[in-house]
């Protein structure tokens, strides 16, 4: 089956501390990957790889600095027609707090997606593809009629806010860090929702995460980032079953974890990615057990190895 989304050497430049400033940071650095149908394809690593700057070009949220995105074969970044590709493209964020005005209700929401996408035919129609959405994610309009965000759990809320983005019947869902705001004890029944959704209404999902554990379960394949690359990517079982990148071997054993609590460790991380970033050669080099001297100098190509892509100089010949 043909993909629905290509990326092409995908870019995103910033620059720190301002517009005019010199120094440059490449955030996603040529990055290649293409969806296929009703598959889920988790980006995953550490905080400040270029995970949610991937994303946001896809929803055309950022404008990439350089590479191409193809939809159908058609050039994302080009597309006049904006609300086409909203209906196509639907998003599930990290908070669902965050998602619903706390003012407004829940079942509002759900209306005003149909308003807006002009998906309405009666009341009674209306009502029973709210009822069918909600249904598929474990609720219905009786759980969430005349409630505010508040007036329900996390778990809930992000189930309802899963419910609202299949409205359109998108054919790409992007869920950056779905249950990373969700109580532990329900995130696998949320992230499991993906795959039943995946499953039910033959949409692809973008599964953005830090917890390999989750993606392993979900995932069909998956792109490991570091510090704008793709470093490795594969079928699911074959990258994390058997890691080749020594970044992918290092997630795989420990996934740093940022302590809002200690602002001191966050400068220091701070500090250290964007040093990465700037770092010639390969991005890893600084950390990397097995660092040789081309490391320090060149970036690697990538390799294909045992049906995965490796970005790595231990695997060039
Ligand atoms: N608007 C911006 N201006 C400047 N730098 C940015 C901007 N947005 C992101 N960055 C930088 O780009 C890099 C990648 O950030 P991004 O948010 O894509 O990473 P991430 O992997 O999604 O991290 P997290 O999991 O913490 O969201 C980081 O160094 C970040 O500080």
């Amino acid at each position: 089956m043909s993909e629905i989304l290509k990326a092409r050497n995908l870019t995103k430049i910033y620059s720190l501390g301002g517009l005019f400033s010199r120094t440059k940071i490449t955030a996603v650095d040529r990055i290649s990957f293409s969806i296929q149908p009703a598959e889920i394809f988790t980006l995953a690593g550490e905080s400040g790889c270029g995970k949610t700057t991937t994303a946001r070009m896809i929803l055309g949220f950022e404008y990439p600095t350089a590479g191409e995105l193809l939809y159908e074969d058609q050039n994302l970044v080009e597309l006049r027609d904006k609300k086409a590709w909203f209906k196509k493209v639907q998003a599930v964020f990290q908070n669902p707090f965050e998602t619903f005005n706390p003012l407004r209700k829940v079942e509002d929401y759900f209306f005003e997606t149909i308003q807006n996408f002009h998906l309405d035919k009666n009341e009674r129609e209306t009502e029973e593809l709210i009822e069918e959405k909600l249904q598929a994610v474990g609720l219905s309009l009786c759980d969430i009629a005349g409630k505010y965000p508040g007036e329900l759990s996390g778990g809930q809320l992000q189930r309802a806010s899963i419910a609202r983005s299949l409205l359109t019947n998108p054919s790409l869902l992007i869920a950056d860090e779905p249950v990373s705001m969700v109580d532990a004890s329900l995130r696998m029944s949320v992230v499991n929702l993906f795959r039943k959704m995946c499953d039910s209404f033959q949409v692809s999902v973008i599964y953005i995460t830090h917890d390999l554990a989750t993606a392993y379960y979900i995932s069909d394949r998956i792109a490991i980032m570091f510090r704008g690359h793709i470093v490795e990517t594969g079928p699911v079982d074959q990258v994390l079953e058997n890691p080749k990148h020594p970044y992918t071997k290092l997630l795989i054993e420990s996934i740093p974890q940022p302590d809002p609590q200690i602002p001191e460790k966050a400068a220091i991380q701070f500090l250290e990615e964007k040093e990465e970033y700037l770092r010639k050669g390969c991005k890893f080099s600084g950390r990397c057990p097995e660092v040789m001297e081309i490391c320090k100098q060149q970036v690697p190509e990538d390799t294909s190895l045992d049906g995965t892509v490796v970005k790595c100089h231990l695997y060039q010949k």
